[in-house]
């Protein structure tokens, strides 16, 4: 036989006693034949529930009793009445066991305010029906309850604001501290709907371009967010910032420059706008430049020498081959039919040059009495074809990247310089000059600047001349921009030979700065565009103020390498400073000290070589011939002694400058700036050997 529950069913607010006495209201979750009824309410954030007989129920909520209920005897009841209420964890109902009948006891009516509903998260209850059961009570109760389904309310908000995290969250990354940040750029870019970008082609005597590549593998892979965003010729990056309250904001910072590619734009769009224009100022007898800049990765490689499928480089879509065929057209025309065109490949590392296309020789760089740079020894190739040229990058390239591991790119601590020469005949037979040169230029990455402070020396040293080539650079293009008198190419290798790049009214230069657009490489990104920002800023600006005037009176004066390298410092004070000058200078000494060394065993070994072919003549004229006259042979050897032991002091001396001005770098790079005095021994420390390798 079942029981008849009257009004009481699930979701019914009902009034129920505690042991203690009081009395508050409850909602019946489920209710147990033949006579309990379950319920819950919320006491001090946590859900409470109970069983309570039938009974009791109707003895405390009559109005809910069915018209022929016979009340049983509510004695035998209160003996078992006395269990505590239950709490309930999450979601969960009152158990069978816990189901038991409630001691009936009035309870004071103030006591009510410690219980409250239950939340529609542990109920299912409607947002409507709690209104419903609220409407019908006594104002105290009602206010009770109002402010329970308020809490309610506000409860299932947060509840929904956390699970829309959670979802927004595993769409970026779980793990990762930027999710917040991408979903402020997705704002950022909703609210700013990109611009097509205009692509005129303009012809500045300076172009400065950005190039943003995709996101790779590794930062696919990491769900990296990308923060650069292109709009029209306008460039953002959304740099993440946080307050000192931990408020997470992003700065939105603007870049303007002549083009801007994005992922869409392939090797041939970019050349079309950036070294395109420049092929035809070679023909009228200029110097043009195109640099790629940018970080390890960002796609400089890509950029001038190819796409890379792999490891593999397709050398004929790229920068350096776009040129050459643009060159080889135009070298069709009959006006051109007297010039010629040679190709050479070279690298610039610790500002030494080595020959790419001779098995990486180093070679020596001189200035002749005009002030013309050489660098000795060049290989000049003379090319026919495209194909021609594609096979000198392969080669060029092949030599750059051979014995270096993935650790330890030697492409992106060096500079990659190819030159494409015209040469038309000199007065003389057999004589040729140069008619225009453009140097297509794959620089190092420009954050290996920054590692003067690595613990490792070699590391320090190499970001030493990165820093210095690439500072130098940017005054160069500045000097060259403002049609400045003086240019201070001496102050490095790579500025030294391509000197005659920054002089010449009619000299161009266009600038590729290539962006890795992933969050891990914010930082390196905004310092690639600010120094793009420079160059441009500057080559626009055609103004001289005071202060640049009278920096090139003082320079005029003074073109010594050591002034050169003063300007950089003064005017790059943030990232040339005082112990990065130090160490430069000191650099400097270095390497001239070991030229000279080295200059002096090159000339000294072919009078070893023939001394040492002499004597084993005499040897064996000794040994084979008893009757010869070992007196006369010795006394011609002698002056050969004496030549050769004058040699070899002056090798010794040279050395030992060398190698103390080696010290002096060490010294200078560990943050003593005074220069070590001059060491007794002269014990080669592998220094030389080293820096040659
Ligand atoms: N625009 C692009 N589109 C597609 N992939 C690119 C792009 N730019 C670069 N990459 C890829 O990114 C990787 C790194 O590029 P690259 O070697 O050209 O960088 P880099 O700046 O020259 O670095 P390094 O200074 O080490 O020489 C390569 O695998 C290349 O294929």
């Amino acid at each position: 036989m079942t029981t008849d529950f009257g009004g009481v069913k699930k979701d019914v607010s009902i009034l129920i006693e505690r042991s203690n006495g009081t009395q508050h209201q409850a909602l019946v979750t489920t209710i147990e034949q033949p006579n309990t009824v379950n319920c819950e309410w919320f006491e001090q954030d946590d859900i409470k529930g109970k069983g309570v007989s039938l009974n009791m129920v109707f003895k405390l909520n009559p109005h809910l009793m069915p018209k022929n209920f016979k009340p049983q005897n509510l004695k035998s009841e209160a003996d078992n009445m006395s269990r505590k209420s239950v709490m309930i964890t999450s979601g969960s109902r009152l158990k069978k066991e816990n189901k038991i009948p409630l001691a009936v006891r009035r309870a004071e009516p103030s006591s009510r305010s410690e219980s409250r509903l239950p939340t529609a998260k542990s109920t299912s209850l409607s947002k409507n029906r709690r209104t419903e059961l609220i409407t019908k009570k006594e104002p105290t109760v009602r206010n009770i309850d109002k402010i329970e389904s308020e809490r309610i309310e506000r409860r299932e908000n947060q509840a929904k604001m956390r699970y829309q995290r959670d979802q927004i969250k595993a769409k970026h990354d779980i793990n990762d501290a930027q999710w917040e940040f991408a979903e402020m750029i997705e704002d950022w870019r909703d609210e700013n709907p990109s611009r097509p970008p205009h692509h005129k082609r303009m012809e500045h005597k300076i172009n400065v371009c950005v190039r943003k590549r995709p996101l790779n593998k590794k930062e696919t892979k990491n769900k990296e967010t990308d923060v650069v965003t292109r709009s029209g010729d306008l460039l953002y990056v959304h740099q993440p910032m946080t307050k000192v309250d931990l408020t997470k904001y992003l700065e939105n910072m603007p870049f303007r420059f002549d083009y801007v590619f994005d992922l869409e734009d392939d090797n041939r769009k970019v050349y079309e706008y950036t070294a395109k224009p420049l092929v035809e100022s070679i023909f009228r007898g200029s110097r043009a430049t195109c640099f790629a800049y940018g970080q390890t990765g960002s796609g400089k490689t890509h950029t001038m020498g190819g796409e890379f499928s792999g490891k593999n480089q397709n050398c004929s879509n790229g920068i350096y081959a776009f040129a050459a065929e643009d060159v080889f057209k135009k070298l069709r025309q009959p006006m051109y039919q007297h010039l010629k065109l040679t190709v050479s490949f070279f690298e610039i590392y610790a500002n030494k040059v080595f020959d790419l296309l001779n098995g990486s020789q180093r070679l020596r760089i001189l200035e002749d009495k005009q002030g013309k740079i050489r660098v000795v020894g060049l290989v000049d190739q003379v090319v026919e074809t495209v194909d021609d040229v594609i096979n000198v990058l392969r080669e060029g390239s092949r030599c750059r990247t051979s014995g270096q591991t993935s650790a330890n790119s030697n492409s992106s601590r060096s500079h990659a310089v190819f030159q494409l020469s015209l040469l038309t005949p000199g007065r003389k037979a057999h004589e040729e000059r140069t008619h225009g040169m453009f140097s297509l230029i794959d620089l190092a990455g420009n954050e290996r600047g920054a590692d003067t402070m690595s613990s490792d020396r070699i590391t320090r040293q190499e970001g030493a001349d990165i820093n210095k080539s690439l500072l130098a650079l940017k005054e160069c293009i500045r000097a060259m921009g403002k049609d400045a008198l003086h240019v201070p190419f001496r102050g490095s290798t790579l500025t030294k030979v391509l000197r005659d790049s920054f002089i010449g009214e009619d000299s161009k230069t266009c600038m590729i700065a290539t962006l890795s657009p992933g969050f891990s490489s914010c930082e390196n990104t905004i310092n690639t565009l600010r120094y793009a920002d420079r160059v441009k800023g500057l080559s626009v600006n055609e103004k001289r103020d005071l202060e640049d005037l009278m920096e090139e009176i003082t320079l005029e004066e003074n073109t010594e390498e050591d002034s050169c390298l003063d300007m950089l410092a003064t005017q790059n004070a943030d990232q040339f400073t005082p112990q990065m000058l130090a160490i430069t200078k000191a650099q400097d000494e270095q390497q001239t000290a070991e030229d000279n060394a080295m200059t002096a065993i090159n000339e000294s070994t072919p009078a070893f070589l023939d001394a040492l072919s002499k004597w084993q003549e005499y040897w064996e004229s000794v040994a084979s011939d008893k009757n010869a006259d070992v007196q006369e042979i010795l006394r011609e050897c002698e002056t050969d002694f004496d030549n050769l032991e004058a040699a070899i002091k002056n090798m010794r001396k040279l050395a030992k400058v060398a190698f103390e001005k080696a010290e002096n770098v060490d010294a200078v790079l560990a943050g003593n700036n005074e220069p070590k005095p001059a060491q007794k021994s002269s014990k080669p420390r592998g220094g030389i050997n080293r820096r040659l390798k």
